[in-house]
């Protein structure tokens, strides 16, 4: 089956690119400053965010070797990414054998992994923390085009962690009370969404994250939506723990607000996407009216010359590719300055109005005309040969002579040609214009055909002009 691959926005590509570059950075920072708050003995440094628990030296070391992991993939050349997976590595270590400690009650001195600074710490880091830790040191160590679908499953997990603990600081902020789920601090919860997010745009095109790269609907909808959609974990935690401590309602009351919370939620997001919808469908026509209107003359309602350029040249590419054939008519009112002079601007062009009328009521649906200038109109008529094209110009002769005109007689001349093959716009007009020019010369109120050219076989009814110059 044919699948059209997905087409990604570069600019979006490069934004999600400078964001990963950003987070990484960011992330180190922060750990930094939780490390020289150790060093310093400064506790505020070390819990970065007032009523916090103190991040521990060994989770901001984990914190910084995992950001500059992330920022060092980014570099093109082959050491800078191979020392990015050893930090990854490094990142994997701490956790699991933090893991490890928790869950066989081993010492493995892990604690004491940074020396002096471990000895002023507040102890061993939180197993959220560690396990996210494992998460993200395999997520640097993944070679991820090779394994998007395994990156996506790192990365949810870690995702998984850093919610519940930013849940969980809802909840404690609403009771006021203490964390439910461990003793994960909000600023690690926070750095481990950072850098997973930070890996996740590490490589836009892949997995998850291309469907939000994408330059389609689906994609400008991942961009606005997820991240909201990721936060409204930790609000409802903190509604549900807010309305139960705070407000004093008994839990059932309080689970039937966030329901009721919940469905105002997902209804807004509905509306949301369906304004976004309506928005993005609106613009897009509003740039089809105005793709229209720049193709459109004012005057006559037909193609300008703008658009018969595009669709002789959309004809000739076909002629040139599927063999197609085609004929122009180049057609120009006769006399026209005389009849301005004597009855006024305004009645010529209440001429050229009906000459539209007249044209359009005279095509095909696939034909084309259009005015090319003053009172010099073009059509186009896509597989017809010079003798069709003379059955056209035939009816146009008569539709102009049968018309009640309102002040005097208006006539046309037509000169017609015929593609042959490895023709170029500029060769099909000259030749158009040539028979046009013979027609005028010829006595006006008539069709000429330009001169056969080899490839041409079919002869027309009307007078052959030789090529123009
Ligand atoms: N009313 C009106 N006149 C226009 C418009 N565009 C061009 N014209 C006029 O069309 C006339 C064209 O004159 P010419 O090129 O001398 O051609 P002609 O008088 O038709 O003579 P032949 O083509 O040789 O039959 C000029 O007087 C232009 O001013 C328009 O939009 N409205």
């Amino acid at each position: 089956m044919f699948t059209v691959p997905f087409h990604h926005d570069l600019a979006v590509v490069r934004g999600f690119l400078s964001f990963s570059r950003a987070s990484a950075l960011l992330v180190c920072g922060a750990a930094l400053i939780v490390l020289a708050g150790w060093w310093l003995q400064r506790s505020p440094l070390t819990t970065m965010w007032p009523g916090q628990p103190a991040m521990t030296a060994n989770a901001a070391a984990g914190f910084v070797l995992s950001g500059g992991s992330l920022l060092l993939s980014h570099h093109p050349a082959p050491s800078w990414s191979g020392l990015a997976r050893w930090l990854s590595l490094g990142v994997l270590v701490l956790g699991a054998a933090t893991l490890a400690e928790y869950l066989w009650l081993v010492d493995l001195r892990i604690d004491r992994l940074l020396g002096e600074l471990s000895a002023r710490d507040s102890g061993r880091m939180a197993e959220p923390v560690a396990a996210g830790f494992v998460l993200l040191g395999a997520l640097g160590l993944l070679p991820a085009p090779r394994w998007p679908r395994v990156r996506d499953a790192l990365a949810l997990g870690a995702l998984a962690i850093a919610m519940t603990g930013l849940a969980s600081y809802g909840i404690a902020l609403a009771g006021k009370g203490t964390m439910p789920f461990g003793r994960m601090p909000l600023h690690s919860a926070l750095l481990v969404l950072l850098t997973t997010l930070g890996w996740l745009c590490a490589s836009p095109t892949l997995g998850l994250t291309r469907v939000a790269t994408a330059d389609t609907l689906g994609g400008a909808l991942a961009r606005r939506l997820l991240l909201p959609a990721l936060l409204l974990s930790a609000v409802f935690a903190f509604v549900f723990e807010l309305l139960q401590s705070w407000l004093g309602l008994p839990e059932t009351l309080a689970f039937v607000f966030v329901a009721l919370f919940s469905g105002g939620a997902v209804a807004g997001l509905v509306w949301w996407v369906a304004s976004l919808f309506d928005k993005l469908e609106r613009q897009r026509r509003e740039s089809t009216v105005l793709r229209n209107d720049a193709g459109t003359d004012i005057l006559t309602g037909l193609p300008n010359r703008r658009a018969f350029d595009e669709a002789l040249a959309g004809l000739l590419r076909g002629q040139r590719e599927h063999d197609t054939m085609f004929s122009l008519l180049m057609f120009d009112l006769d006399h026209f300055k005389t009849f301005n002079d004597e009855f006024g601007h305004l009645a010529g062009d209440q001429v050229l109005r009906i000459t539209g009328h007249l044209l359009r009521a005279a095509l095909r649906p696939a034909d084309m005309a259009a005015r090319y200038g003053g009172e010099e109109f073009v059509l186009l008529l896509p597989g017809t040969d010079i003798s069709g094209a003379s059955e056209v110009a035939t009816r146009l002769l008569d539709a102009f002579r049968g018309f009640a005109w309102p002040h005097c007689r208006v006539t046309v001349s037509i000169g017609m040609a015929q593609t042959v093959a490895g023709d170029v716009a500029e060769d099909l007009i000259r030749r158009a214009d040539s028979a046009l020019y013979d027609a005028k010369r010829g006595g006006r109120d008539r069709a000429v055909a330009a001169i056969a050219l080899p490839q041409v076989s079919r002869p027309g009814p009307f007078p052959r002009a030789a090529p123009g110059p």
